[in-house]
């Protein structure tokens, strides 16, 4: 018989096995997956019911909290085996967080409100060196690329509409090539319109550096933009 060709899998960047994650301990778990697999490179849309634990997952995958039972690797990483600060190191390293409320410093301008991801990461300033760039002309590259004109770059992140801060968030995550990108409802506040032109946005610069996208939204119009969907209520127990 002849033998089937082999198929090529991607590696894993994200690797949930057994989790059991509760917020307190004699409670019942938010957060019961036995297995779900991320391959690198995907763009997961993930959604389901407020209070379905979303936000609860993308802190395990990020490494904020640990699972009290179960492993999730991410990268390769156990991150239920690294202690506090190594899960903090390793999140810096290798993870662009985008939250619903962006946590842009209002004092700093654009370039150092995206440039501070590189501060708290040798890996990340070692990627740009390797590209041959700096922090500070790879800010400014990213904001123009994610639609901020130059002219905006020295503003205080105060002074910017929603829609900027999300821009500038999201070059903020996306500074250095870290491999996983999280995003936590970056979208909520913005038109239908804006959010289409951001993600086509988001997507090429994670499709460059070949970025694992796990992005959590409401929006189900959003969903078929995505490489693969995840219903967390079908995952989770
Ligand atoms: N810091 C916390 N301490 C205790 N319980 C929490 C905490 N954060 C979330 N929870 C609880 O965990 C459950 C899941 O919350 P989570 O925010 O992960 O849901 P979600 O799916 O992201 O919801 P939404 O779509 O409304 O943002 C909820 O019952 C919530 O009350």
């Amino acid at each position: 018989m002849q033998s089937q060709p082999a198929v090529e899998h991607p590696p894993l960047s994200i690797a949930i096995q057994g989790l059991r994650f509760s917020w307190q301990p004699t409670a019942e778990p938010v957060l019961a997956i036995d297995a779900l697999t991320i391959s690198s490179g995907e763009r997961v849309f993930l959604h389901g019911p407020s209070g379905s634990g979303k936000s609860t997952l993308l802190s395990l995958l990020a490494g904020v909290h640990t699972p009290q039972q179960g492993s999730i690797e991410v990268q390769g990483r156990a991150l239920e085996r690294l202690s506090q600060s190594q899960r903090d190191t390793f999140r810096a390293d290798h993870i662009g967080y985008i939250f619903q409320q962006f946590n842009l410093l209002p004092f700093l301008d654009l370039i150092h409100n995206v440039t501070l991801a590189c501060d708290f990461s040798a890996a990340r300033r070692q990627r740009l060196a390797t590209h041959g760039t700096s922090a500070t002309a790879e800010a400014a590259r990213l904001l123009k690329q994610l639609g901020i004109p130059e002219a905006l770059h020295q503003r205080q992140a105060s002074q910017l509409s929603v829609g900027q801060q999300q821009r500038v968030a999201a070059a903020r995550a996306l500074i250095g090539s870290p491999p996983v990108v999280i995003a936590d409802e970056p979208t909520s506040a913005l038109d239908a319109n804006s959010r289409e032109n951001f993600l086509h946005l988001l997507f090429a610069e994670c499709e460059r550096a070949r970025t694992t996208l796990v992005f959590v939204s409401h929006d189900q119009a959003l969903a078929p933009l995505f490489s693969r969907s995840v219903d967390l209520s079908e995952v989770n127990r």
